[in-house]
């Protein structure tokens, strides 16, 4: 149950509540005494005899609630209802297992708030990024609804009038284990490919913010899924585990970090399980001089600082042309410094604060590294305390921009997941592309410039291999689009465009 310990009288609607410009919930006033596990279409309570985690509320380093980690037994309930529900789901027709996912889609826009305000009680990002996120969520549920109805196989012709046909079939119980960044949208974005195929899930939701997944187990019960098709089990990395492990799981979905990820491969490979892993970045971002000034800062500031910088796929290492580098630093240290940090419920807050203690201290300490490295601080980078009391146990720091960056400095090379921006001067595009690629934690990458590779001024990069080029000149160094073909000097692979 939640359990308002602030002032506001009873709970309204709240929609009801935004329209008159009053939080349903403020920083620091929820208590959640609920049980988090959830099988078999209800809330249950873990073992009974077990150590209790304690989980924090960001924002004000308050107590939120205890967790009680899933052992054997409860992880085994679980799967054990997964099965069941399973038998039930997997023999419906697509659209009707549409059916039930859009009517989840619709309990989720119709609780958008309260599923934001739980999302940044329990994680700390700011209100107008947590309803994008629930947002993100529902749009996945939709999506994949829309795809349930269309999956079909295939015939295939054989000789003497035989034929064969495939047809798609679901796995059976699904794991998914999730990441504390984005808790509910990774507990949408695992269970709803998994769902409209036929499959059932057991979702383990990170211990650090184990609240707003079993609210999506809630809404897929109220939207008519057969009981024990979405169930939620509490716990770490030996509940984990135990699911990874479990003789009855056909498939486990992982988002986390690479070293967990290598591990839930390991175990998966032993009961030749297939997995599904989406793991950790250091992703480049690469902004041209020929590139619009105002939109590549925004873009930097944006793949550097949402959600706390604490996202898979933040272009960390941004590499800026020389002839801009000044202009380019001036305008971002100049931005990044503005940025509002604070009490994330409120609207104008767009920095809240990082997930945990521990981790603000981890984030910090690659800054003290950076700085030993030679990197120089240009803004931020250190923890800061809000002025509103109720705020001064929570985990801020301000965002951090870090210059004067080499490619061996550990800030390059190694995932921070915290709002610190490397930036990395570069000459030539051949240069960058070389070292934006040089690592293992290739997730996504970012380009700003006005030109496409090659019809950059003064670039005489060659698209195609010299020798596939025929107009007759050995030396011809023209990208091919570009190409100054004329009648008399004809270019073959121009012709066959
Ligand atoms: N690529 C993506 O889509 C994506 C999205 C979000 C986060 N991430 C990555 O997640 C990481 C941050 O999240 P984190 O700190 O929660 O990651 P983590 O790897 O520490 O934990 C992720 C999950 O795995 C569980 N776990 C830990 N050890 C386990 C084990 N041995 N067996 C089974 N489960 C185990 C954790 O309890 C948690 O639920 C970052 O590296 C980030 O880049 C990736
Ligand atoms: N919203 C996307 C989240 C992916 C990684 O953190």
């Amino acid at each position: 149950m939640l359990r308002r310990l602030a002032s506001l009288p009873l709970r309204r609607p709240a929609a009801a509540l935004l329209a008159a410009g009053v939080r349903c919930i403020s920083s620091g006033s929820v208590e959640i005494t609920l049980p988090l596990n959830f099988w078999a279409g209800k809330r249950r309570t873990g073992p009974e005899k077990c150590s209790k985690d304690i989980v924090y509320e960001p924002a004000t380093g308050r107590v939120l609630c205890q967790l009680e980690p899933c052992g054997a037994v409860e992880v085994d309930q679980a799967v054990k209802a997964a099965k069941l529900a399973f038998g039930y789901w997997s023999k419906m027709s697509g659209m009707e297992r549409a059916r039930v996912m859009i009517e989840a889609a619709h309990i989720i826009e119709s609780k958008r708030e309260e599923i934001a305000e739980m999302e940044v009680v329990n994680n700390g990002k700011s209100i107008t990024e947590a309803r994008l996120d629930v947002d993100s969520a529902r749009l996945c549920i939709e999506y994949y609804a829309g795809l349930a109805s269309t999956l079909a196989g295939q015939h295939v012709q054989l000789p003497g009038g035989s034929f064969a046909y495939t047809r798609r079939e679901p796995l059976g119980v699904c794991v998914g284990i999730g990441a504390w960044n984005y808790p509910f949208q990774i507990a949408a974005w695992k269970s709803a490919p998994a769902l409209a195929c036929g499959n059932s899930m057991v979702f383990k939701p990170s211990p650090v913010t184990p609240v707003t997944a079993v609210m999506l187990a809630e809404i897929y019960a109220k939207a008519g899924v057969p009981e024990g098709l979405f169930n939620v089990v509490q716990g770490g990395q030996e509940t984990g585990s135990l699911l990874c492990q479990h003789p009855d799981v056909a498939k486990v979905s992982f988002t986390g970090s690479v070293p967990t990820g290598q591990k839930i491969m390991e175990m998966a490979s032993k009961g030749v399980k297939p997995v599904t892993l989406e793991l950790g970045g250091k992703s480049p971002l690469l902004i041209f001089k020929d590139s619009d000034l105002e939109n590549a800062v925004r873009g930097a500031l944006m793949a550097n600082f949402l959600s706390q910088g604490q996202v898979c796929s933040n272009g960390t290492r941004v590499f800026v042309q020389k002839d801009i580098l000044p202009e380019f630093v001036k305008e971002v240290v100049k931005r990044t410094q503005a940025i509002e940090i604070g009490d994330p419920l409120l609207e104008s807050t767009r920095m809240g604060a990082l997930v945990s203690q521990p981790h603000l201290d981890k984030v910090l300490s690659f800054v003290d590294r950076a700085k030993k490295e030679g990197a120089t601080v240009l803004c931020g980078g250190e923890s800061y305390v809000p002025s509103d009391p109720k705020l001064r146990g929570g985990y801020y720091m301000t965002p951090c921009v870090l210059g004067n960056c080499t490619d061996d400095m550990t800030c390059v090379k190694e995932e921070i997941f915290g709002p610190v921006m490397s930036v990395l001067p570069f000459e030539t595009e051949d240069e960058v592309l070389q070292r934006a690629n040089d690592t293992s934690l290739g997730l996504a990458a970012g380009v700003f410039t006005r030109h496409r590779a090659g019809e950059r001024p003064g670039d005489d990069r060659v698209l195609l291999p010299t020798e596939d080029c025929v107009c007759g000149d050995g030396r011809c160094r023209q990208p091919l689009l570009d190409h100054p073909a004329t009648a008399s000097q004809s270019c073959a692979l121009r012709q066959r465009l």
